[in-house]
């Protein structure tokens, strides 16, 4: 046996990984042509070989069969192409893959007649003729051919090379597999050892004369011709190695049809042999096309037991099929087409096959276990490089999971004030009502007070309605089609039977007006505070779930002056902050005359109650109230778009103070009134509010959200008290001085979009505002066609196909939507760029809430885009 050094081993290791792997098993079809005998009979051919590839069925008088017209292999040859031809284009390749070490079987399969034999007494020859020549050309290396030839006759195995005709076993080799006890294996000495063997093979092979083949093969021949090669260099020394691989030259015996054949004894006899064993390859062959799935039936024959190796395993296969061209084998043809369709399924999986000296493999496992204990031993510099990597990788992993721990602990602390802030709403909706029904005792200061307390939060007034009523049907529509001044709200659930909860129908419902009071200011019953509760969870969940999963791109929000203080900042820049200056100076007359005409106005608008209250006193009821609820709004958003504002003072309870810690953002806001600032830092000058705090206290400590909702006597007691001590204290500003609103007007000049920050202003003004921004938003809704949807507080939904209304908020948050929507009026979108749009000073702010977002939650930015509309209280904000 040769050898090949370690290096060699190596490179046949390379060497394998390129050549071995799956594939398919290669299928040729060979033609033969017309017998002399079959044109004798006027046969005619009924196959033709269109191209290299595809074998057609030609008969008219068949076109209808059922059998494919067409097949195609890997190659097909037609009855003039020589077996040369068949052996260069077909299987030379796979022949010689044995020099390299890899396995591989060439085989003729076809029915008696087709040409197998004489395909394979050439392809042998030539493949010979070419492994020599490949040895001659490699003389840096030492090859060794060893040839063995069998023959299965009878389903008996006869060695080819023996004159002993005794059968021969077929043995399970637990290292080899199955190998054939006894045979013959001759080491060839050269090219004409070889041909003189193969001669002997002829010879002792079986062979009868059949009606269909004068020598008709009656067995299956196995020629298998063994190298062995290794390196010149390395032959003799310890650390040899050796290719070692086999080529197989199968001619199958034909199979054939006993009436055909006319064959009779021992003919017959044989031909049953033959079919059994081919059909015992053909479902081998089947069972392996479709995957090595279950038992392969290999040991049902001797053939397919001897050539399992071939058959799905180790090796390269070729099978050439042949044909008979006459009409009367048109049957048989058929058959062997049908087994070539299988064969060409079959998935080999071909290795290189080293084989070392006991010599040279026991070194290298004395090589391979050194080199393990050294490293056991000591070591390398490389594991230590490894060590550092894996404490560097542990080290970021740590870090990571702080980075986690200090996120979650971020996001428990959000969510406990959430639950602070609901608690709080809850309080705040008890209060709105007790303040609601003590307006209606007509007590004159309530109603002054009321007048201030409404006109701030009129800005907040509209939104708050819109949302409620949508937020109380799952279609709604706003009719712009009335008025273009005073668009109307067809609000399913808000018709004419819409009242308040005392009794008293919405007055300005009667108007048209697009405000219904009635149906959104009173809280009158359990199921309004449950409603909202339940809108107000859901705005959160929905903030929520748009910030933290990032979709925050397209989230949009209306984000009303009053609370608006980063919006502030953007739009400090703008024309309106010299007409918010102005406003800042006003003197007390002016600020006199302001109220009269806020309380002119609502007047106008409400009408006479059916109770016959004042309609100012119910106006203001009702916005007080729809300030509670807002700041009940608010408190939630306040948690979730960060910085975005305070909540509105004036119903900023000492308790909500008190669990909020103020951010910075709060506590430079300038706009506060000092009274209110006072309360809410839980320094109250009235007792009955300090009772208020104590009691909201009292109700946190307790963590039941029914049982811990502080009386409503109590709550209403200190509202009354903060408004009467602010509503004095301002109109003591207002007399004696001036420089106080001048003050204030300096801290809040960049503000300017929102009078409650300017505390120069009086109740009446803010009033005046509050209208004055309804009809802004009113005339911006207009504009671009926005409309408020289900439990949508602060978020604009704009439809931006006038033929889609869509309604769905996650859709509607998408950026893309909302740049479509501005395009379509004219008005290009970018972040941070401010947009008039309508006339009468309303801007839409489209920002980077990140800010807002890292001021709120402690430093986490968010990437969150937000629309902010603002309106100047001139009326006239400026593109
Ligand atoms: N391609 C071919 N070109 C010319 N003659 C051919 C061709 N193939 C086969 N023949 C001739 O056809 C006859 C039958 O061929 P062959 O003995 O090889 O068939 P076979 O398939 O081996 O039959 P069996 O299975 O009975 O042994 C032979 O006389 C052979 O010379």
């Amino acid at each position: 046996m040769g050898a090949i050094g370690g290096d060699e081993l190596t490179k046949w290791e390379k060497m394998q990984e390129v050549v071995s792997g799956e594939e398919k098993i290669l299928v040729l079809v060979r033609l033969r042509p017309l017998s002399e005998k079959e044109i004798a009979r006027n046969e005619v051919s009924d196959w033709e070989c269109i191209n290299e590839t595809s074998i057609l069925f030609r008969n008219s008088l068949q076109e209808r069969s059922m059998f494919p017209m067409a097949y195609t292999f890997d190659g097909v040859f037609s009855g003039d192409c020589s077996t040369r031809k068949v052996y260069e284009e077909g299987v030379k390749e796979i022949a010689l893959s044995v020099v390299s070490g890899v396995n591989s079987s060439i085989f003729a399969y076809g029915q008696t007649s087709s040409g197998k034999t004489y395909t394979m007494i050439g392809i042998t020859e030539y493949a010979v003729a070419d492994i020599y020549e490949y040895m001659q050309r490699h003389v840096e290396r030492a090859f060794v051919l060893k040839f063995s030839a069998i023959e299965i006759y009878n389903e008996a195995i006869r060695d080819l090379l023996s004159t002993d005709s005794l059968p021969l076993r077929v043995l399970d080799d637990p290292e080899k597999g199955t190998v054939v006890e006894k045979i013959t294996e001759v080491t060839l000495r050269d090219w004409g050892h070889l041909k003189e063997l193969l001669s002997i093979c002829e010879a002792q092979r079986k062979i009868g004369e059949t009606s269909l083949n004068e020598t008709s093969s009656r067995s299956h021949q196995i020629l298998r011709l063994t190298i062995e090669s290794s390196a010149c260099e390395f032959l003799g020394k310890d650390n040899s190695t050796t290719l070692a691989a086999s080529v197989n030259f199968v001619d199958l015996a034909g199979s054939e049809r006993a009436s055909q054949a006319l064959s009779v004894g021992a003919r017959l006899k044989e031909g049953c042999h033959i079919n059994r064993s081919l059909l015992t390859l053909g479902t081998v062959i089947r069972k392996l096309s479709k995957g090595r799935h279950g038992h392969v039936n290999y040991r049902d024959s001797k053939l397919t037991r001897i050539l399992q190796p071939c058959l799905g395993g180790n090796a390269r296969t070729a099978i050439i099929c042949t044909l008979s061209p006459a009409r009367s084998h048109v049957e048989q043809s058929r058959n062997t087409l049908l087994f070539a369709t299988c064969a060409k399924e079959v998935t080999m999986n071909a290795k290189v096959n080293v084989v070392m000296s006991d010599k040279a493999l026991v070194k290298h496992l004395q090589r391979e276990l050194a080199r393990l204990e050294s490293e056991l031993r000591t070591p390398a510099p490389s594991s230590n490089c490894d060590y550092a990597a894996v404490l560097k990788k542990k080290d970021l992993q740590i870090e990571k999971l702080e980075k986690e721990v200090r996120e979650l602990t971020k996001q428990r602390d959000l969510a406990q004030s959430r639950v602070e802030d609901l608690l709080r709403m809850v309080g705040n909706d008890q209060g709105s009502r007790q303040w609601g029904g003590h307006r209606q005792e007509g007590n004159k200061w309530e109603d002054e007070c009321s007048v201030s307390e409404s006109s701030g939060m009129a800005d907040t007034h509209f939104l708050d309605i819109q949302g409620r009523k949508f937020g109380t049907a799952e279609s709604s529509n706003i009719d712009y089609s009335s008025n273009s001044d005073e668009p109307s709200l067809n609000l399913p659930g808000n018709g004419e039977d819409d009242s308040l909860s005392n009794g008293t129908s919405s007055p300005l419902s009667d108007r048209g007006y697009p405000v219904r009071p009635g149906a959104e200011f009173v809280l009158g019953t359990g199921e309004d505070l449950d409603d909202i509760c339940k809108e107000v969870r859901c705005i959160e969940m929905d903030e929520s779930l748009a910030l933290s999963t990032g979709d925050a791109e397209g989230m949009l929000a209306l984000m009303v002056p009053r609370y608006s203080n980063v919006a502030d900042e953007e739009i400090e820049s703008t024309p309106s902050r010299e007409a918010t200056n102005t406003q800042n100076n006003l003197t007390y007359g002016r600020l006199e005359q302001r109220m009269q005409n806020v309380q002119k106005t609502i007047d106008s608008l409400a009408g006479p109650y059916p109770d016959g209250s004042p309609p100012c006193a119910h106006a203001a009821g009702m916005l007080n109230s729809r300030s509670q609820k807002l700041n009940r709004s608010w408190s939630c958003r306040a948690n979730l778009m960060a910085g975005s504002s305070s909540p509105p003072p004036y119903f900023e309870t000492a308790g909500e103070s008190q669990n909020t810690p103020p951010n910075g953002f709060e506590k430079s806001f300038p706009g506060r009134p000092e009274g209110f600032q006072k309360l809410s830092r839980n320094d109250s000058q009235s007792s009955i509010g300090i009772a208020f705090v104590h009691e909201l206290k009292a109700r946190e400590n307790n963590n039941s959200l029914d049982e811990d909702i502080p009386s409503i006597d109590t709550f209403v007691a200190g509202l009354k008290e903060v408004a009467k001590l602010e509503y004095e204290k301002q109109l003591a500003d207002c007399q004696g001085t001036e420089p106080k609103a001048e003050k204030a007007g300096k801290n809040v000049k960049d503000v300017g979009l929102d009078p409650m920050q300017d505390t120069s202003e009086t109740p009446a003004s803010w009033a005046l505002e509050f209208e004055r921004r309804q009809k802004a938003i009113i005339e911006l809704w207009q504009c671009c066609n926005i409309s408020l949807v289900h439990r949508t507080y602060f978020f604009l939904l704009f439809k931006g196909d006038p033929t889609d209304s869509i309604y769905m908020e996650v859709e509607l948050r998408r950026l893309s939507f909302l740049k479509e929507a501005f395009s379509q009026g004219n008005h290009a979108v970018e972040a941070g760029q401010t947009l008039t749009l309508a006339s009468r000073g309303v801007a839409l702010t489209y920002m980077s809430a990140s800010d807002l977002f890292e001021r709120k939650n402690g430093g986490k930015k968010k990437e969150v885009n937000c629309l902010k509309a603002g309106i100047t209280r001139d009326g006239n904000f400026p593109g």
